[in-house]
């Protein structure tokens, strides 16, 4: 049965019902699907024989030729000869003999008929070898009909890829698929013979097997597209039909499928019934019956050949052939179940093998999602704790009292040709610079609180610094200072551009629009005023004043440098209207000279003079920290006025930033890299906690009533003669309570006689601001106390009291209506300053040499180190060349004596400085002042209740000699008691 089914199933249902449907006429045949067939059957023809001529040899091979058409091939390997020898190169052995012609000495000539025999035992042999293998087979009469040599093409590159294998290596058993075992089998034969299983069986078996890719696409393709051309042309006879023809159409196509099928089968057996039985019979072919018994395996190939002789020898019926086609038919449909089947379960698995990927990959995914989120988390979570670091350092900072150091790199400016760049970079706080070959080639890093980069805008820096000067407006003392070479950057962030503009603004008005003062009349002294300001705009005024007025040339390495410090002070002060607090503050802004090398600045004359000045200052503010740094008990505050100047902020305990900068440009890297060095140890200088200074209600009250009753034992105390008592015995007095009196010369004796103590740091308290009370019984006394009332309500002064003693001590002991002085240095020789307050301020100098040389010859031993000028106000001061500098300090060295006069007696001092007073009705066409100021002045010739330059005297010029002093006067001189 089996064996009558493998011979039926030489050709297949579809190509069956394929040449009905054409023949019934299609109309709608698909030519270049059809030429595209030939083509590449073509081509695997050729690649086919061209491989058999390779491998036996051109001359073996010459019935071949190497791009045959279907005719040649198959002609040229009829005979066998070339497939057996092509299959022993690739393994040898495998047709242990090869039937070369009948007469292997006289070759048949083409075309002549050879013995079927001999074309049936190389080709049954060779196909036995070949199924062996498990490669696909065809079958020997394909070789005899034409139109038939796809197959024997498939198997010749089935044997092509099998040589293939072998020459890369192919070890072991090389399987042609999983299900085809080794051995001959009936069933093996059967899948051999149908078409459409061997296409299953290679597309389902040989899937993993890379050499039969091409090969089972290839059958894959075969299937498909006669499944597409039979649709097709089911299509195109269907397509003129009427729906009810259709039934009719169907059965006919349908009879005549049967027919043909009937057809193909019969004259198939025909050919098997005639073809074994000649060639075994006729021949009595020993070599047959040799392989039929020679080995196992071909027991049953043997078995076969004699069963199928048998069921052809038996006589045709009818029904017994109906019903083996049937069952032929039944056979091949439910082999093709099963391969469906089969494909169905290998659908399924390989969806569930997707789907189980897929399901791995989202896993792996969602997986890959948490973690990436994880490392975000952490990333976020690790820049939290730098910034909370960060935070807490600076908190830590600023509870050490530590000065903030922040630096700014100098974009190059437009013109330079070069833009190489000792910075390295920069991130955070750490810049690193790198140092060319002659200082050592390498980098050097430097940490500071914050640094910002060439590109760093105004606000941008602005933003970093507004906390600290808010602090400013919460009553704290505030100062931030500008460092650098010459030409670094300083004064552009202090100020911005040249020509300030609300638009534009440096630090200064930007901090200054934070809060707009209290309107006051304003005082104006040449060079350092005091000035009320109502407006941002005020003040940008004034800036610019200022800095027009400031000493700047040309050098070298700036074409605007400044030739002189710059002070910008400003005085806050509020009122928390529920609990009555006042809460002062002030902040000054230090725009200093810059250091330079005056060989590179190419300066010569007074330019040079100031270079050394300024360079000498900044030694000086250099030795300062130096010993702030390594907490030195003795800081040389004195050994410049900057430093004096600088004395509050650096010593006291007030919230104080430097702000270093440095130039970009390689040939300045050495001033870089020793400014980062000097700056790092300032940021290493701790101050102690900066102290708000706040009065709360209840002290201010007290204040007041001890304002109250010294103002009225001072009146008791000044029945005596004024004259005499001001000569010994308040001399006298003046020198006993000096001791303790004015914080101020308390600090110059200590100074002086004890070791220089007020050198050292200040607290706060010491040099805090001390509020300003309108005294009643001040205002009272006279009008002609104009200034003083001014200066009353003028805003408290900055740190003044650096006697030692701390501020809670001030505050009780100083009492209200106590004025606090803030320094001041004149950038001028404040001697030839002609206005009228000027002069004053000039004359009252001199008066102060008058006088300490009449009355208190030896103040000097006393007070050897007062140095201070001190003035009330002022918005902008200027520390500048040399000899500016000694006018400045013998200027200010007498003028602090004065005001001790000033705090001890000054009513007594009315006579000998009234003519002094009137020297200072001088004109002063250079002078700029206000006209209220010019009133008040030339009105009293008032000095600002200064200690320095004996204010006090100068008010006293205008009043009567009689006058007690002011009560906050007396205090000065008798509140140590
Ligand atoms: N951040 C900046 N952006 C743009 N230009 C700047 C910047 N900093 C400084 N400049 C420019 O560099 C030049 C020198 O700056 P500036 O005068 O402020 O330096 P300086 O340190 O104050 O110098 P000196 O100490 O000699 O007075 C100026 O032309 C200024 O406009």
């Amino acid at each position: 049965m089996a064996a009558t089914t493998e011979g039926a199933l030489s050709f297949s249902v579809a190509e069956v019902v394929e040449d009905v449907l054409q023949q019934h006429g299609n109309r709608l045949r698909d030519l270049d699907l059809e030429s595209r067939k030939a083509e590449e059957a073509a081509s695997r023809r050729n690649e086919a024989a061209g491989w058999l001529r390779k491998t036996v040899g051109v001359v073996a091979a010459k019935d071949l030729p190497a791009e045959p058409s279907e005719e040649e091939f198959r002609l040229g390997l009829r005979s066998g000869i070339i497939l057996c020898n092509v299959l022993n190169k690739v393994h040898p052995g495998a047709v242990p003999k090869v039937v070369e012609s009948p007469c292997d000495s006289a070759p048949v000539p083409d075309g002549a008929a050879l013995s079927a025999f001999q074309y049936f035992e190389n080709v049954r042999n060779f196909l036995v070898a070949v199924q062996e293998l498990g490669m696909p087979t065809f079958e020997a009469s394909d070789l005899e009909q034409g139109g038939k040599s796809a197959r024997v093409v498939n198997c010749v590159l089935a044997l092509k890829s099998y040589s293939e294998w072998k020459q890369t290596g192919g070890n072991g058993a090389w399987k042609f698929g999983g299900n085809v075992k080794p051995t001959v089998s009936v069933k093996s034969f059967v899948r051999k013979n149908s078409e459409p299983f061997v296409n299953s069986m290679s597309r389902n078996s040989s899937m993993n097997e890379k050499s039969f890719h091409v090969l089972s696409s290839d059958l894959e393709s075969n299937k498909m597209s006669t499944a597409s051309s039979l649709s097709t042309l089911v299509r195109a006879v269907l397509l003129d039909k009427k729906p009810e023809e259709v039934p009719t159409v169907v059965e006919s196509v349908l009879n005549k499928v049967v027919e043909e099928f009937e057809h193909r089968i019969a004259s198939q057996l025909e050919l098997m019934k005639k073809t074994p039985k000649d060639m075994a019979v006729s021949h009595g072919n020993k070599s047959l019956l040799k392989f039929a018994s020679s080995d196992k395996k071909n027991e049953d190939i043997n078995e076969k050949v004699i069963k199928k002789e048998d069921v052809m020898q038996k006589p045709y019926v009818s029904d017994e052939k109906s019903k083996r086609q049937l069952l032929q038919q039944q056979l091949a449909f439910d082999q093709q179940q099963r391969d469906i089947q089969e494909l169905k379960n290998t659908l399924h698995t390989t969806k569930a093998g997707m789907q189980f990927m897929q399901m791995k990959f989202h896993e792996e995914f969602h997986n890959l999602g948490m973690h990436i989120h994880g490392l975000a988390h952490a990333a976020s979570g690790y820049h939290r704790v730098l910034e909370e670091n960060r935070k807490l350092y600076n908190q830590v900072q600023d509870l050490k009292g530590s000065i903030r150091v922040y630096c700014r790199v100098r974009p190059f400016l437009s013109g330079q040709p070069n833009h190489f760049s000792t910075v390295d970079y920069i991130e955070d706080g750490n810049i690193t610079i790198s140092t060319p070959s002659k200082h050592g080639k390498g980098q050097r890093s430097f940490s500071f609180n914050k640094v910002f980069g060439p590109s760093a805008t105004q606000a941008e820096v602005f933003s970093d610094m507004q906390p600290l000067i808010r602090s400013a407006l919460d009553g704290f003392n505030v100062c931030i200072f500008a460092y650098g070479q010459t030409g670094s950057g300083k004064t552009y962030t202090m100020t911005g551009p040249r020509e300030l503009a609300e638009k534009n603004q440096g630090n200064d008005p930007e901090s200054l629009q934070r809060k707009t003062k209290g309107s006051h009349n304003g005082l104006s002294v040449p060079e350092a005023n005091l000035v009320p300001v109502s407006s941002t705009s005020d003040v940008i005024d004034l800036m610019n004043l200022g800095q027009r007025n400031r000493a700047v040339g040309a050098t070298a390495l700036n074409d605007r440098s400044s030739r002189s410090h710059s002070c910008l002070t400003v005085h806050i002060q509020g009122r928390d209207l529920t609990s009555g607090t006042i809460l002062r503050g002030c902040m000054h802004l230090v725009d200093l000279a810059g250091s330079e090398r005056v060989n590179k600045s190419e300066v010569t004359g007074d330019r040079l003079k100031e270079a050394q000045h300024i360079n000498r200052s900044l030694s000086a503010l250099g030795d300062v920290i130096s010993s702030l740094a390594q907490k030195n008990p003795h800081v040389p505050y004195r050994n410049s006025k900057l430093t004096q100047l600088l004395q509050d902020s650096l010593g006291g305990q007030a919230k104080t930033l430097m702000f270093v900068h440095i130039s970009p440009e390689p040939d300045a890297v050495g001033e870089t890299i020793s400014t980062l060095k000097f700056a790092e140890r300032v940021a290493t200088v701790e101050l102690g906690a900066a102290k708000v200074n706040r009065d709360s209600v209840d002290v201010k009250e007290l204040k007041e009533q001890i304002a109250c009753l010294k103002a009225a034992m001072a009146r008791k105390e000044g029945e005596p003669d004024p004259m005499q008592h001001s000569v010994s015995g308040s001399s006298e007095k003046y020198r006993m309570k000096a001791t303790e009196v004015s914080p101020f010369q308390s600090k110059k004796r200590d100074a002086g006689l004890f070791g220089d103590h007020n050198s050292c740091r200040q607290p706060m308290g010491d040099v805090g601001n001390i509020e300003v009370h309108s005294n009643a019984a001040l205002r009272q006394k006279t009008k002609s106390f104009d200034l003083d009332e001014l200066l009353v309500t003028s805003p408290p002064w900055p740190p003044v009291n650096s006697h030692g003693q701390n501020y809670g001590e001030d505050d009780k002991e100083i009492g209200s209506g106590e004025w606090v002085d803030k320094v001041m240095v004149n950038k001028h020789d404040v001697r030839r300053v002609e206005s009228p307050l000027g002069s004053w301020a000039a004359e009252n100098g001199d008066l102060a040499d008058v006088f300490y040389q009449k009355y208190l010859p030896d103040s000097s031993k006393l007070y050897p180190d007062q140095s201070y000028n001190m003035l009330m106000g002022g918005n902008r001061f200027n520390v500048t060349s040399t000899d500016e500098m000694d006018d400045i300090d013998a200027a200010t060295s007498d003028s602090s004596e004065p005001d001790l006069v000033w705090q001890f007696n000054h009513t007594k001092l009315a006579g000998m400085t009234n003519g002094i007073g009137q020297r200072t009705k001088k004109p002063n066409p250079k002078s700029v002042q206000s006209p209220e100021l010019s009133k008040n002045a030339n009105a009293s010739l008032g000095p600002s209740p200064s200690r320095k330059q004996s204010n006090g005297v100068g008010i006293h010029l205008q009043r009567s000699g009689r006058q007690p002093a002011p009560p906050d006067m007396k205090r000065k001189a008798g509140n140590r008691k």
